[in-house]
């Protein structure tokens, strides 16, 4: 069973610049989605100009690191590059016998770009005889031509003729580079043991970005196989990533020579370098931006002498009435919500909200409304205010931003009826107002509508997470001048 992440080993050599060798592997199985691990065979000193000199350790040390990974890590690709010499080449053929890694992409390096040499003119015929364990070979032209003996191809018909003597010989899938070919278009082709060919071909792009193009490649293909996509889809991914990358290596600056691709541009130009904070750190951001209003609620006189029950029953009569129209209305901002849901259960969430929305307003309005001389009949400017706020956002259309805004309609009233409700003994003349929002059903459908909003803004790219928090910060203001209102009203009168 391959994991949703492949994990993928490179083994290979280095190159220091990071255009090529395990560094570059080790990128292009990043941008590719794998997990990428290394075994280096030998040590490079190289930059972008070419190759300076090669040092290769023990290979006792590479079967160390080598069983290393195997002994503790489900392997679901390797990709092999630059193998160095005889004694390496047998190393690792040992180890894939012992390890048997399910994908095995073997990229035939023999010279650099630059035209030195990465394997010993010695070790060809020992090279040979790894191929049978490779799924797949990609060779360039000259290496081709090399595993085969023969002169390089001048054309593209003559690499596919090379291509399907190699994999006939070997009975391996051959992934024949065309890069090394003069011309305006490029074409890999990609043969399968039995001859069958499959064409890619992409416009040559115009650039001195093409160190390491081998080893990306090679590497990218290991880690889309390794994740379950078919050889050919496998190859047509890579490919496209690749020719994505070399277009946008010219804009790094590394090196004066043959410089590397731009491994990551189309992450970073598609995905940005942002990075997305959980539900729960935006809960707590969230809620940490209320302080002051909550500090603010709570040293209202409305609110004290609410808890302990001195409040002025044409004081709470205003509140009522005004909360009866605001009830009304917020219903259908949150059928809004539900009509704008992207799930069922959020569909479901909110139209069970919008419900409870007016049937609270009609049993308030007969339990309470009979209270007051003077009750007001038409929205406050306070109340106008905040359904102002809430309409908006519904008509935007704009989910996000609507449940956003409809958020502190929950925490903030659940937090203050939960902190007063202990106040409500026995004769307690608010007592019944003090049990509705400290009830069980009401804290659930708090964290109900925390989970969803906070969900949908840790998913939001960061621009959209800052008008939900904007649209959930305007609220809360407005949840504070709400319950301010009804003492200033009735002073007022
Ligand atoms: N200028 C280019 N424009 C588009 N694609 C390219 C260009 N150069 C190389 N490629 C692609 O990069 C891949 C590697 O090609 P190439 O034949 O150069 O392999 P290589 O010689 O093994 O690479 P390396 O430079 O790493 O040794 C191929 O898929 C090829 O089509
Ligand atoms: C280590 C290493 N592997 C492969 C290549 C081929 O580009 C290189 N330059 N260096």
């Amino acid at each position: 069973m391959s994991a949703v992440v492949p994990r993928v080993l490179s083994i290979a050599g280095t190159d220091p610049t990071g255009g090529a060798g395990v560094q570059a592997d080790l990128k292009s199985i990043a941008a590719n989605g794998g997990y990428g691990m290394a075994a280096v065979t030998a040590l490079v000193a190289q930059n972008t100009h070419g190759v300076r000199s090669v040092y290769r350790p023990p290979t006792s040390f590479l079967a160390e690191q080598l069983h290393a990974v195997s002994d503790d890590v489900s392997i679901d690709a390797v990709k092999i590059g630059m193998l160095a010499d005889v004694e390496v080449i047998e190393t690792v053929r040992e180890w894939l016998a012992a390890a048997r890694p399910p994908v095995v992409v073997l990229d035939p390096v023999m010279v650099s770009t630059s035209g030195h040499r990465l394997l010993d003119p010695g070790a060809e015929e020992a090279l040979r005889l790894l191929l049978p364990d490779a799924d797949l070979v990609t060779p360039n032209v000259p290496e081709l031509a090399i595993l085969l003996d023969r002169e390089p191809a001048s054309d593209g018909d003559a690499v596919v003729d090379q291509a399907q003597e190699l994999a006939r010989r070997h009975g391996v899938r051959v992934l024949a580079k065309g890069g090394h070919l003069e011309g305006p278009d490029l074409r890999d082709a990609l043969v399968e043991p039995d001859g069958r060919v499959s064409d890619y071909r992409s416009p040559r792009i115009e650039t001195r970005n093409t160190h390491g193009t081998g080893c990306s490649l090679s590497s990218a293909i290991a880690t889309r196989r390794g994740a379950g996509a078919t050889w050919s889809d496998a190859t047509d991914l890579a490919l496209r990533w690749l020719s994505e990358s070399i277009r946008h290596g010219s804009a790094l600056d590394v090196g004066g020579g043959h410089g590397p691709v731009s491994h990551f541009a189309g992450l970073w130009a598609r995905g940005g370098l942002d990075t997305m904070p959980s539900p729960d750190e935006i809960a707590d951001e969230w809620w940490r931006s209320t302080a002051g209003v909550r500090d603010a609620i709570d040293g209202l006189d409305f609110i004290r002498s609410l808890g302990d029950g001195t409040l002025d029953r044409r004081a709470f009569a205003w509140y009522l009435a005004q909360d009866a129209l605001y009830l009304r209305e917020y219903s259908r901002v949150l059928a809004q919500a539900s009509r704008l849901a992207p799930t069922p259960r959020e569909q479901t969430f909110w139209i069970t909200g919008a419900h409870a929305a007016v049937a609270t307003e009609m049993a308030l309005h007969e339990q309470w409304l009979g209270l007051g001389e003077g009750v007001p009949a038409q929205a406050s400017p306070t109340t106008t205010a905040y359904l102002d706020h809430l309409g908006a956002a519904a008509d935007s259309g704009d989910y996000e931003r609507l449940v956003a805004a409809v958020l502190p309609c929950y925490w903030l009233y659940h937090d203050v009826g939960s902190r007063l409700h202990p106040l409500g003994v026995e004769g307690h003349p608010y007592r019944d107002w003090l049990d509705t929002y400290a009830a069980p059903e009401f804290a659930e459908a708090t964290r109900t509508a925390i989970g969803i909003v906070t969900a949908a803004a840790a998913g939001a790219a960061p621009l959209r997470r800052a008008v939900m928090a904007e649209a959930f910060r305007a609220s809360a203001a407005h949840e504070l001048a709400f319950w301010r209102a009804p003492l200033d009203a009735v002073a007022a009168r």
